[in-house]
């Protein structure tokens, strides 16, 4: 029987990391949070700000998706926030929105007259996305781009546009995310990217799956990239944190 075009999206869109976060799961650890004991990840959550209403509503339409753990943790979602308000960007984009929990999370941070860009291939996933942002109030400030992210990006003008990125869409395009972006970050701006652990299967020297693959050879790419600051946290399922630097090695 011939596929229709949600079950081609779902494929392409999980691709090589659902059975990882899967077995992220299955070894009790929650959702993307693979690196911690659950006490200390409970612990941590219980002194950290909590979502709100709104956030919490989003997360258990969400849940009842078969894709559900692609949706970012509160705990990032809370971080992305408090990133974004820090860096107050004229304009950010994300690449890989899903229901819109890390969107709604990061145009909850952005200054006024700020604006997000959301790059994403699902109108079905997103069109719950739109719902909560109107209902959280953020719709103004959010413009989605449907299709291909590459695409998108590679539309855009190339010239320093966007303060802060966010990458969370199909891992084995993270390196051509990057280099779509690069020439359109401000200087100083910030890419933010996510599953950089692949649940810790980056140091296990056999896993063919090509995300890991993908991702293993992208975290190499930037630990050598002289025009950017890099710092990797074990956040969730890893999160890289990416400045351009001004000018080519000057770290500070
Ligand atoms: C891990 S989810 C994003 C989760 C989201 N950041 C959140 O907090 O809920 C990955 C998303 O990337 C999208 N995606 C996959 N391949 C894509 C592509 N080539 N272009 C644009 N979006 C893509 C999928 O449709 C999916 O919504």
């Amino acid at each position: 029987m011939a596929k229709s075009p949600a079950q081609k999206i779902r494929e392409v869109a999980t691709t090589g990391v659902g059975t990882l976060r899967r077995e992220g799961a299955k070894n009790g650890k929650g959702l993307k949070s693979a690196y911690l004991a659950d006490p200390i990840h409970s612990y941590l959550t219980e002194h950290s700000s909590p979502p709100d209403p709104i956030l919490d509503a989003l997360s258990a339409v969400t849940a009842t998706l078969p894709e559900a753990e692609m949706q970012v943790p509160a705990e990032q979602g809370t971080f992305l926030t408090i990133l974004t308000a820090s860096i107050a960007p004229r304009r950010a984009v994300e690449i890989g929105t899903f229901t819109g929990y890390s969107a709604l999370c990061i145009a909850r941070g952005l200054p006024p007259g700020g604006r997000l860009l959301c790059l994403d291939i699902s109108a079905e996933w997103t069109s719950i996305a739109r719902q909560y942002w109107a209902r959280a109030g953020v719709s103004d400030h959010i413009d989605l781009a449907l299709g291909p992210a590459a695409d998108s990006l590679g539309m855009l003008p190339e010239e320093p546009t966007f303060d802060l990125a966010f990458i969370d869409a199909d891992k084995t395009s993270y390196r051509r995310y990057y280099e779509l972006l690069f020439p359109r970050m401000n200087p100083n701006g910030v890419i933010i990217v996510d599953n950089v652990l692949q649940y810790g299967h980056v140091v296990r020297s056999h896993s063919d799956n090509p995300a890991v693959v993908a991702v293993k050879q992208f975290n190499e790419l930037l630990a050598g990239d002289s025009r950017v600051q890099v710092v990797m946290l074990p956040i969730a399922d890893g999160l890289t944190i990416v400045r351009k630097l001004p000018s080519p090695r000057t770290p500070v």
